[in-house]
């Protein structure tokens, strides 16, 4: 991991000595005066600058520091920039928090206070950088809630676009936890049946003598227990949107009775004599290859024609690039407002430990594991041991093709280190270890834009 840049802005040698010795951890870059701070600031763009009001050509007043920050409040308004002051520039330190500086130590000054104060500055600056990219994100989500920067996922994001308005029946294909019904509601929500209900069904949770009625409904008095007449979940749909999940799971007398009503578009309650008109859209979804369940005859073909008008494939999270950062961040944001607590931020072995998981629970693992850390992360910081997360597996290397697996290695690593560094192309050359040229032209190669 790279060491953070700290702009310092100073033209005493010796106070600048002091910094860069005092402040180790961080790689200190010295300016002396105005023009140079500015370069220095377009060329790293540090997320915390030090500086002292009193600049050359006006080193004992105030005039070139202010308006050093004038300009860095302008060019870059998310840097932390600390005033350093002499005990008789309380007027101008004043004014220069005024204009926007984030905090001000006095000389001469404590070094442990000071790298204190830089500490808070990095970090309020990564919960600041971590909210105003989620906000983007979730500003730029494809559907609504859906978070993802993936290419696969975005391209199946549009399909769902495409496919919302029309009555095609859809099929969702994909792991559990990986969003099926996520996809489901945002297809609802796009589609001109967004003002009625969408009722969700799970064939695999409800016994199998229970879904009948759960599906179809029951008049009084048609098994013990009938108490009153009772709408079965299609009919409660009428108008909406019908969303079966795990439909592999569905016992065969029900799949004749469920193609009977996709055919006819009828139901009838159980102990029912009429046939009651029910208009809904079907979208279904199993993480089970249905086509060979098919096949085997233990799901009837007809049916799953009739269901798989559309079929839209949810790639798991563990192929998705670039996505398991964007969404633990995402969660660790969400969770943090709803469990009360400060906002925090993940320790780099953290997020390493996170970007490296296969997270076979897909997103709902993911979430769950977030939550946890939230919970259990004391301070500000959420350390690896918060995660409980089983130790990363090392990675089965599947292609030999080695052109091919250093072209898929490289493409990979290059988005991940975008999206760590929010799209911004000189801290990603920076990550990647390449000039911005090089990462220039890399991106042209894999066409990334
Ligand atoms: N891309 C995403 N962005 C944000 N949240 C997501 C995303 N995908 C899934 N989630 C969240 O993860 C959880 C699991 O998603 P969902 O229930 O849609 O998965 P599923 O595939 O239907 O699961 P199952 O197969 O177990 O029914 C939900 O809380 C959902 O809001």
């Amino acid at each position: 991991m790279p060491k953070k840049k700290l702009l310092v802005v100073e033209d005493d040698p010796g106070l600048q000595k002091q910094l860069r010795w005092g402040l180790d951890e961080y790689d200190v870059l010295i300016a002396e005066r105005r023009e140079q701070a500015l370069a220095q600031l377009r060329r790293h763009q540090p997320c915390v600058v030090t500086m002292d009001l009193g600049l050359p050509p006006d080193p004992d007043g105030a005039s070139e520091g202010l308006a050093l920050l004038r300009d860095i409040v302008t060019a870059a308004p998310e840097t932390k920039v600390i005033v350093l002051s002499g005990n008789q520039d309380r007027g101008n330190v004043l004014k220069a928090v005024a204009m926007g500086a984030y905090d001000f130590q006095q000389k001469p000054l404590d070094a442990d206070l000071l790298r204190l104060v830089i500490q808070r500055a990095f970090f309020l600056h990564g919960v600041q950088q971590d909210n105003r990219r989620m906000l983007q994100i979730e500003a730029d989500s494809p559907l609504s809630g859906i978070i993802s920067r993936d290419p696969g996922m975005l391209k199946m994001c549009r399909s769902v676009e495409k496919v919302a308005p029309s009555s095609a029946s859809v099929m969702l294909l994909g792991d559990s936890g990986c969003g099926k019904e996520l996809v489901a509601r945002g297809l609802h929500r796009l589609s001109a049946r967004r003002e009625r209900r969408f009722v969700a069904i799970n064939c695999a949770a409800i016994p199998e003598h229970l879904l009948e009625s759960e599906l179809f409904g029951y008049e009084k008095g048609a098994f013990t227990g009938a108490a009153r007449q009772t709408l079965g979940k299609i009919e409660l749909a009428h108008g909406g949107t019908f969303f079966l999940d795990e439909i592999g799971d569905m016992a065969p007398p029900l799949q004749a009775k469920l193609l009977r009503f996709l055919q006819e578009r009828v139901i009838e309650r159980v102990g029912g004599r009429s046939e009651i008109a029910v208009d809904v859209r079907v979208v279904c979804a199993t993480h089970r290859n249905l086509k060979t369940l098919a096949e085997q005859g233990q799901f009837r073909e007809d049916l799953y024609y009739r269901l798989s008008e559309i079929v839209l494939a949810i790639p798991p999270l563990r192929e998705r690039v670039g996505d398991r950062v964007l969404l633990a961040q995402h969660f660790k944001n969400r969770f943090c407002v709803s469990e009360h607590r400060q906002a925090l931020h993940f320790r780099p072995e953290a997020l390493a430990a996170i970007d490296a998981y296969t997270w076979p629970g897909n997103v709902r693992e993911m979430e769950n594991c977030i939550k946890r850390a939230v919970i259990m992360a004391e301070g500000s910081q959420i350390a690896l041991e918060d995660l409980g997360l089983p130790e990363v597996e090392a990675q089965a290397v599947e292609n030999i093709d080695l052109r091919q697996a250093r072209d898929a290695a490289e493409y990979k690593v290059m988005i991940k280190a975008l999206a760590r560094v929010d799209g911004n192309i000189l801290r990603a050359a920076e990550l990647l270890g390449v000039s911005r040229p090089t990462l220039y032209d890399l991106m042209s190669h894999h066409g990334i834009k």
